[in-house]
């Protein structure tokens, strides 16, 4: 932990001013700001592996987990498959601990992936599904760990100048050298809207969803578009309805295809337009759900059912994205809705 100007001398009272949140949001601006606090940090902290942008996942028991490997261990591992300790330095910043201990995400696209496996005990699963297998507190991590890695990967070079980025020890930004453009992590803000008619609520399917499920509609915001403007244009290109009004709800970041803000909406229209004009090029199906079809889908969990004439019943966005919690919500005003 890195002590600021006059809590140097005085570590005890940093401690008793500043609540552990507020020490941990200090560090990591510190981190991110000062190459030299974060390379020390790089000696002491735990790094997430990642190949090709997959996480490393071990399994313990019947669970898997995203294990965090010691700097110690991560140095000695690249020792043994000869490469240079340096190449943490190529690491990124993903958080740290109560007790400040950094964590960073290290992508080893580099070496040979079933010897890292054979070497670490593990494998490197592909995000989606790894985010299925994991419990709660890895699931954020690793899919911003993710989005930050794939951006890195992907603004090696300024595109005024077309000459090479560098990254911060951090890796919270880019610069070139040559133009001192710094360029910053991206995300697109994304609108995530269950809309209801009051006692209906509109979900809809793209060609490429899994079998069966139907989710909120999305839309990513156009540039200079307030959140409000979003919604209603996206609900009317669609599906062809007008929006009545509006309220948030929550927001989440998610890193599929890239790195996305989803900002989540209920949204209500006027019960006497409730015509569906779906937009075939958006959308495969789109339509209104009762409240018992949600309240079973939610009991059958996530997988779909073949039903009798060969159809799949309905299926629900897993509890971890923001869809779910949006439905949940819903289904828990309906019941709380006077008789
Ligand atoms: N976390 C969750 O619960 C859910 C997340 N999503 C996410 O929401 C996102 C947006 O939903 P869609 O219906 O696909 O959006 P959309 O309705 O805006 O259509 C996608 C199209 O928008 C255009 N587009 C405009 N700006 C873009 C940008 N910055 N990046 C990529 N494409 C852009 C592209 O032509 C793309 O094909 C998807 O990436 C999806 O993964 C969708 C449903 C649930
Ligand atoms: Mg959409």
């Amino acid at each position: 932990m890195i002590y600021p100007g006059v809590y140097r001398r005085t570590p005890s009272l940093w401690f008793r001013l500043h609540s552990t949140y507020v020490r941990k949001m200090r560090y990591l601006f510190d981190l991110k700001e000062d190459d030299d606090i974060c390379r020390q940090a790089q000696n002491s902290g735990t790094f997430y592996l990642f190949h090709n942008l997959s996480p490393f996942l071990q399994k313990v028991g019947s669970k898997y987990l995203a294990p965090q490997i010691s700097a110690v261990e991560m140095k000695s591992t690249l020792g043994k498959l000869k490469h240079n300790e340096q190449m943490i330095e190529n690491s990124v910043l993903i958080g740290c601990s109560d007790a400040c201990m950094a964590y960073f995400a290290l992508d080893l696209g580099f070496l040979e992936k079933s010897v890292i496996e054979s070497e670490l005990k593990g494998s490197f699963t592909e995000l989606r599904k790894a985010l299925f297998q994991l419990d709660g507190k890895d699931r954020p991590l690793l899919s911003s760990a993710q989005a930050l890695l794939r951006w890195h990967d992907t603004h090696q070079f300024c595109s005024k100048t077309g000459q090479p980025t560098q990254k911060n020890v951090a890796g919270s930004k880019r610069v070139c050298r040559t133009s001192g453009i710094i360029y910053y992590p991206q995300m697109s803000p994304v609108v995530i809207t269950l809309v209801s008619n009051g006692s209906q609520c509109l979900l809809a399917r793209q060609a490429a969803f899994p079998k069966g499920m139907y989710s909120a509609l999305a839309g990513f915001c156009d540039v200079g578009e307030t959140l409000e403007e979003t919604v209603r244009r996206e609900v009317a290109e669609e599906v062809g309805l007008e929006v009545e009004s509006l309220w948030y709800s929550a927001s989440q970041h998610w890193p599929f295809p890239n790195s996305s803000l989803m900002i989540a909406c209920h949204a209500i229209v006027q019960p006497q337009q409730t015509k569906i004009s779906m937009n075939k090029l958006e959308l495969e199906a789109a339509r209104w759900f009762s409240l018992e079809e949600i309240e079973e889908a939610l009991k059958r969990g996530p997988k779909p059912l073949k039903q009798e004439n060969q159809s799949v019943s309905l299926c629900l966005p897993p509890k971890w994205a923001i869809a779910h919690q949006l439905i949940q919500e819903w289904v828990k005003q309906q019941a709380s809705k006077p008789a």
